[in-house]
């Protein structure tokens, strides 16, 4: 099988005169991190429509296992692979972590949330549950209603709620967002482990945590792939230091 769970060929979105996305030719491989960084309106937000299905490309193509799901929605690219988290969140509020957990196995078994009362009674899926809770930072918040948790915590349910759809990879759009310092860290630290099981293509503001995630960065900037390579290649790479122009203490 293909090391390739995620494979674009020429995507092409245009906006009237505007080509949002020019050309994109990226992949995602088993085992890595591959962020995808580019200053404001560069169209990373476009990019990532584009891969769940929620925007159709003028041109090119999306792969996810190797299968042409260029012209599928999201739920069947869901289907295939793709797991994703949200710059807005999607978490239910007044549920608890737990919840939200269990409803997140629920549907990927095909349940319906209005049978929700009597997944109570599921074993099999609190099981499941349980095991995604255990060695994660919320083990000892299950029972805590999600409007009671700090910022960095929902961050993490968001993974949680991510990874109880059994993906093959995760788009994740801006998963340091809002994050004090040392929620940024622990967040590393919750994306490295996860990494080991589950790619993931991450879009990202925060330079450190790239730095320390990625195996792979590569550079969009006006809607082109300016240059992909290893961390060091980036951070020497002249063509993006002058896109970062007047940022460039963040590629230090
Ligand atoms: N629906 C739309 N209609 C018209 N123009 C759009 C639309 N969506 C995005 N654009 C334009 O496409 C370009 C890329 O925008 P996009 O939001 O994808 O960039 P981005 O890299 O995600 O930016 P940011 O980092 O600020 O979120 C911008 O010039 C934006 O104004």
């Amino acid at each position: 099988m293909s090391d390739r769970v995620l494979d674009v060929r020429g995507l092409v979105k245009r906006f009237g005169g505007l080509t949002a996305t020019d050309h994109v030719t990226l992949d995602l491989q088993r085992g890595e991190i591959h962020a995808l960084i580019g200053p404001n309106g560069a169209g990373k937000s476009t990019l990532i429509n584009q891969l769940c299905g929620e925007l159709a490309p003028d041109e090119g193509e999306v792969r996810i296992m190797g299968r042409d799901v260029t012209g599928l929605g999201v739920p069947e690219r869901v289907g295939l692979g793709l797991g994703r988290t949200f710059q807005i969140t999607s978490l239910l509020t007044e549920m608890t972590v737990a919840e939200n957990i269990a409803l997140a196995v629920q549907a990927r078994r095909g349940g319906n949330f209005r049978l929700f009362d009597r997944l109570r009674g599921r074993k099999e899926v609190w099981a499941e549950v349980g095991s995604l809770l255990q060695g994660s930072g919320l083990a000892t918040r299950a029972g805590i209603r999600v409007s009671g948790l700090s910022h960095g915590e929902k961050k993490q349910l968001e993974l949680l709620v991510a990874l109880a759809g059994k993906p093959a990879f995760l788009l994740l759009d801006e998963p340091m967002a809002g994050l004090g310092h040392s929620e940024s860290q622990e967040m590393v630290q919750v994306l490295k482990r996860i990494a080991q099981e589950v790619p993931m293509l991450l879009v990202e503001h925060d330079m450190e945590a790239v730095f320390a995630l990625a195996s792979r960065i590569s550079v969009l900037v006006y809607g082109r792939i300016i240059a992909t390579g290893s961390v060091e290649e980036i951070r020497n790479h002249p063509e993006v230091r002058e896109a970062y122009l007047g940022q460039e203490d963040e590629l230090c």
